[in-house]
C-alpha cells in the first residue's frame, strides 16, 4: 500500500492477529477515532533513508523535506541514518565539521523537529570530541518541541578489514562512547545504539533487560559487501532476541568516488517480522508503520524469555 508516496507494509505477525482483532472492534466503539487502520494502541513511525554527501546545506535540505513528508502521513517519530548531516569524502573532512551537540548544526535540526511537531532520531551526528583529531559518533533524540532527550555516544567503532572492500579504522579519529542510553518516548522506551554496534549482542540485551527497552534503534551506514551479507539477519535477530521492535534507518547508494553505503531501511516487529521496508536502490525516501505496544506485551507473556534467561552470575559461575 502507498500513501503519500510513501511504503506501508501490511504484514502481520501471526502472534498480533487475535489482539488486532480485538482492537478493532474496541476501536469502533471510541467516539471521534476516525481511522480504522490505526488500532487503539498504535503509534506511526518513518525511517529515513539518504545519500549524505560532504554538503551539510544540501544534506539538511533532504532531511527538511523528509521530516515534512513523515509529519504529514502522521508519524510521531522519524529516525535518520548514521552520518545524515554529513558524510566525508576525503580524510579529516568529518572532524572539521564537528560541534558539540548546542552547536549551530544541531540546533537545525532541533528547530526542523519543533516546526513540524515530531520527534527525530538523530543517529550519527558528527560530535566534537575533546580534541581536535576526534569526534563522537553520537546518536541524539530530540523531541517534538526541538529539545534534546538524550544522546548516545557509538561504543563499538568500526576498525574492520572488510573482505574484498575497503580498511576501515573508525577508531583513527572517533572516541569511543562508554554508557548504555535508554529514554522514553511517545512510542514507547527506545534503546540507542549506531551501525556496528548491531554486531554486538550484549549491548542489545542489556537494553531489554535492564534498561527495559521496547524500540531499539540502529541508525546506520552499512558498506555494501557487509550489508548483502548481515543487515536483515543481524536486524531481525536482534528483535527476535530481544522481543523489541527494530528501527534501523540507513544510508544508500553513492556518497562519492570511495564510498558506497548498503540501504535497506528497515521496521521489524518483536516477532521478527519486517513491517516497513525501503530497498537499497530507492535511495532517498522514507518506510513507515505503524508501532503496536500491546503486540510487545503479547510476545513478551506468551514466550517469558525474561524470566527464562539466565543471569550473567550463572555463566560467570558454570564457566569457572
Ligand atoms: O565514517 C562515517 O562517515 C560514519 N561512520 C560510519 O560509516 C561507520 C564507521 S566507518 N560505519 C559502520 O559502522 C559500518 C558498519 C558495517 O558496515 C558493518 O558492521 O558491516
Amino acid at each position: 500500500m502507498h500513501v503519500f508516496g510513501v511504503r506501508i507494509n501490511s504484514q502481520i505477525s501471526p502472534i498480533s492477529l487475535g489482539r488486532k482483532r480485538k482492537s478493532m472492534t474496541d476501536l469502533a466503539a471510541v467516539a471521534g477515532e476516525s481511522s480504522p487502520i490505526m488500532a487503539s494502541n498504535t503509534v506511526r513511525v518513518a525511517a529515513a533513508q539518504m545519500t549524505s554527501i560532504n554538503d551539510l546545506a544540501a544534506n539538511f535540505a533532504t532531511c527538511s523535506r523528509l521530516v515534512k513528508e513523515a509529519a504529514s502521513a502522521g508519524a510521531k517519530l522519524l529516525c535518520f541514518p548514521e552520518s545524515f548531516s554529513f558524510v566525508g569524502a576525503k580524510d579529516g573532512e568529518s572532524v572539521k565539521i564537528a560541534e558539540p551537540l548546542d552547536g549551530p548544526i544541531m540546533q537545525r535540526y532541533c528547530s526542523l523537529a519543533r516546526e513540524s511537531s515530531i520527534w527525530l532520531s538523530l543517529g550519527g551526528f558528527q560530535e566534537r570530541g575533546s580534541d581536535d583529531e576526534h569526534l563522537c559518533n553520537t546518536h541524539v533524540i530530540v523531541d517534538d518541541t526541538g529539545k534534546i532527550r538524550s544522546s548516545y555516544r557509538k561504543i563499538h567503532l568500526f576498525d574492520v578489514d572488510v573482505p574484498g572492500g575497503r580498511v576501515y579504522k573508525e577508531s583513527s579519529f572517533t572516541e569511543a562512547g562508554k554508557d548504555v542510553v535508554a529514554v522514553d518516548s511517545p512510542i514507547g522506551r527506545l534503546g540507542l545504539t549506531v551501525c556496528y554496534d548491531l554486531r554486538f549482542p550484549e549491548l542489545y540485551q542489556l537494553l531489554r533487560f535492564q534498561h527495559e527497552a521496547q524500540v531499539l534503534l540502529v541508525p546506520s551506514a552499512f558498506t555494501k559487501v557487509t550489508g548483502e551479507a548481515h543487515w536483515e539477519i543481524l536486524l531481525r535477530a536482534r528483535a527476535i532476541e530481544t522481543q523489541c521492535y527494530v528501527i534501523a534507518a540507513a544510508q544508500a547508494g553513492n556518497h562519492n568516488d570511495k564510498r558506497e553505503s548498503y540501504g535497506d531501511t528497515l521496521i521489524i516487529d518483536p516477532w521478527g517480522t519486517i513491517v516497513g521496508r525501503l530497498p537499497g536502490r530507492l535511495s532517498t525516501g522514507i518506510a513507515i508503520a505503524d508501532i503496536d505496544l500491546s503486540l510487545i506485551d503479547s510476545v513478551r507473556k506468551k514466550m517469558p524469555i525474561a524470566e527464562q534467561r539466565k543471569p550473567w552470575d550463572f555463566w560467570k559461575a558454570s564457566s569457572l
